[in-house]
């Protein structure tokens, strides 16, 4: 793996390779083997989404990547470095969004950006300007009116706004984001999905996130890790996974007044042979395949029991 290479002119590190490279990465706390062998690698502009249920592993993870943790064995790189030895240079190029910035109560909203952005000017680059002026910030986010209001006066979700942009003050190339969409009312998640997508898609950030929101990760993800028992047991956008569940879609239509249900792994061929049957007499189709929230509990529930 090459390392970072980083000259004091601020040109630009270079990372040859993955954004993220994890191999048979275990932790264990005591006795207990939390992680069991994981292994991923994440592409710049890639949305990672890591999902599983409670305590399968994914803060754990996540905390290991940032450098947070130490990892008990495996091999791990984030941008080109091992996360134990990252220096500042190396964290100035990471966004940590953490559960929920509670600090600095008294604080107004744009001078806390301000005072952490502040942080970021010394590892700006030729290609990475930073830290992001403030006033662009805040209307990326959508915190623009609330520029003078004190931390401690804003509302929940405009709290998590605010835990956002603290993540992306630094414009980072590799974005951690763990349950970023807690407490957002249905108008403030989509506003943030724009966001990542524009996170991603303008400024190619590469992104983790953990989330219990299936539609979220539906929606944002290029690619799926499900955690479970300290294991990936499947990872593949949220088409890909439904395809490894068998027999997953759900015919529905109604013939002579009576409805029919049926599942079938080859919905296509058994449309073609029900027209066949009893062509127009088919009314209310419909060809349900299963939801990413049906595989995913297919998927835990076989690992669970094989394991
Ligand atoms: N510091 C610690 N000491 C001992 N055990 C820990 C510690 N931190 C986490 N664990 C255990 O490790 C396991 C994985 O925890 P982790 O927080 O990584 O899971 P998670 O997937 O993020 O869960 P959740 O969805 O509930 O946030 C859990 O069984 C947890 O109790």
């Amino acid at each position: 793996m090459t390392e970072a290479v980083m000259t004091s002119t601020g040109a630009d590190p270079t990372v040859a390779g993955p954004v993220i490279e994890v191999r048979d990465l275990r932790m264990r706390y005591g006795a207990k083997e939390v992680l069991d062998g994981i292994g991923f690698t994440a592409h710049p502009g890639e949305v990672i989404a890591l999902l599983g249920p409670n305590g399968a592993g994914k803060t754990t993870t996540i905390e290991i990547l940032e450098g947070f943790r130490r990892r008990s064995a495996g091999h791990v790189r984030v941008l080109g470095s091992d996360p134990e030895r990252g220096d500042e240079r190396w964290r100035a190029r990471l966004g940590v969004v953490l559960q929920s910035w509670r600090d600095h109560g008294k604080w107004q909203v744009r001078e806390l950006l301000e005072h952490i952005g502040g942080h970021y000017a010394p590892f700006a680059t030729d290609r990475i300007p930073r830290p992001w002026p403030v006033g662009e910030l805040l209307a990326a986010v959508g915190l623009t009116g609330a520029a003078r209001t004190r931390v401690s006066r804003l509302s929940g979700g405009q709290r998590r706004r605010l835990d956002v942009a603290i993540g992306i003050v630094g414009r980072p190339e590799l974005l951690f984001l763990d349950e970023p969409t807690v407490g957002f009312d249905p108008a403030a998640r989509r506003e943030f999905h724009d966001l990542i997508h524009e996170l991603t898609d303008m400024a190619d950030t590469t992104v983790l996130l953990t989330t219990h929101d299936l539609d979220e990760a539906e929606k944002l993800a290029d690619r799926i890790l499900i955690l479970t028992g300290g294991r990936i047991i499947a990872s593949g956008s949220a088409d890909e996974l439904s395809r490894q569940v068998a027999g997953e879609t759900e015919i529905r239509w109604t013939r002579d007044g009576q409805r029919f249900v049926h599942a079938t792994a080859d919905a296509t061929a058994y449309v073609h042979q029900l027209f066949r049957q009893h062509g127009t007499a088919i009314g209310d189709l419909e060809v349900r395949r299963s939801s990413l929230e049906d595989t995913y509990m297919k998927l835990v529930h076989e690992a669970e029991v094989t394991r």
